[in-house]
């Protein structure tokens, strides 16, 4: 469903240049929860921002559905993958409407029977529809993040990329938000890619995931073997450890 296939990303020019991704291989498949874990600056966010066109200077190749990926935004892309990120806060324009927010993506793409799809939308992500006439800041942190995953799906996409979709969240909404994506990833069949610091997170919801570090994925194995400490690389067996044992991981 996903194919990441060599992607190397390089930001400046000459001395100043900077790989942050080095031949990247990744194979997603249809209906997966595919998580993508290591330590920060190892590159997570930059492949999901190469796979949603905001990047557009990679090298390699990348398809959805086996249709490679062109190097800039065009519409079907848009309609078949959307972003979730981290901040709901920043994500969502403050001085426009959840109506307003939810029905702007239907108005670009020519969609029609928007207010219709806007109030099914709502209360798919289990907020009320009457709340289209609310704004961001009159709502909680979960409520805003349901309102961008809302936001992501109102173009019916396929594939959602989830960049750490909890982690400003406080704990008790993040299990909640966490249940909503599993949820919805059942119901519409979405393949999801997400990035995550948390291994929990990870053992909670994702099928397979892949380790980075330094911009390259040292290994790519299912949950089960995850949380049994089967990783075959030190790194991994590292941030298993780690995340069994959080006061060593804080040091
Ligand atoms: N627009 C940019 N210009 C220059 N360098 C960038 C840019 N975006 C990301 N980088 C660099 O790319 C590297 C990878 O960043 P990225 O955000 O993908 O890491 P990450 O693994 O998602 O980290 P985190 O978990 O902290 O979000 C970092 O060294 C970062 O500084």
């Amino acid at each position: 469903m996903i194919g990441v296939q060599n992607l190397n990303l390089s930001f400046g020019e000459d001395e100043q240049r900077h790989q942050v991704l080095f031949d990247v291989n990744l194979a997603v498949r249809e209906g997966e929860i595919f998580g993508l874990v290591g330590e920060s600056g190892s590159g997570k966010t930059t492949v999901l921002k190469c796979l949603a066109g905001l990047f557009n200077h990679w090298q390699g190749e990348l398809t959805i559905d086996d249709q490679p990926l062109a190097h800039r935004i065009t519409r079907p892309l848009c309609r078949k993958v959307q972003m979730v990120f981290q901040d709901p806060y920043g994500s969502l324009h403050p001085r426009h409407t959840l109506g307003d927010i939810l029905e702007e993506p239907l108005h670009i793409h020519g969609i029609s029977q928007r207010q219709q799809r806007v109030t099914t939308m709502l209360e798919k992500v289990g907020l009320n529809r009457a709340w289209q006439t609310r704004y961001p800041h009159q709502l909680s942190g979960g409520q805003r993040q349901r309102v961008a995953i809302a936001r992501a799906l109102i173009l019916e996409p396929r594939v959602l990329l989830l960049d750490e979709p909890t982690s400003a969240l406080d704990v008790s909404v993040q299990a909640e938000i966490l249940n909503l994506l599993s949820d919805l990833q059942q119901q519409e069949n979405l393949t999801y890619l997400m990035v995550t610091h948390d291994l929990g997170v990870v053992a909670h919801l994702c099928h397979r995931v892949a380790v980075m570090q330094h911009g390259k994925v040292l290994e790519t194995l299912d949950v089960e073997s995850l949380v049994a400490g089967q990783a075959a690389v030190p790194y991994t067996q590292m941030l298993v450890e780690a995340s069994r044992h959080p006061e060593i991981a804080a040091v």
